[in-house]
């Protein structure tokens, strides 16, 4: 099982991930996309990912706007897998429509 993350780790991470923002209890960004279908389209590719990863993350569908939240529930906190998952949706974004 992932070990959690401390605060300065946490901290440390989400300098390199400048969408993101949170805290050990979680992280989260927000993603605008062109159109729904392109939103689902993103939602599709993650829900991919996070198979192989077997690592889940929460979705917020709002039309064209996305809010991903990451945290390892069998941690009740943040873990690397949560980074991980977090850099992995970001290409997935990056590259959408
Ligand atoms: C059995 C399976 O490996 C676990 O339930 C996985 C599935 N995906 C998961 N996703 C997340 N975000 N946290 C978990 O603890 C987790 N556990």
């Amino acid at each position: 099982m992932a070990d959690l993350l401390t605060a300065d780790a946490v901290r440390e991470e989400l300098g390199r991930l400048p969408d993101w923002s949170g805290d050990p209890t979680a992280i989260g960004r927000t993603a605008q996309l062109g159109s729904f279908p392109a939103a689902i389209a993103v939602v599709d590719r993650v829900a991919t990912v996070a198979e192989e990863l077997d690592h889940h993350p929460d979705i917020d569908i709002r039309w064209r706007t996305l809010t991903f939240r990451c945290v390892t529930h069998s941690a009740g906190g943040v873990t690397h897998r949560d980074i991980e998952l977090a850099r992995q949706i970001d290409d997935i974004v990056r590259s959408a429509a």
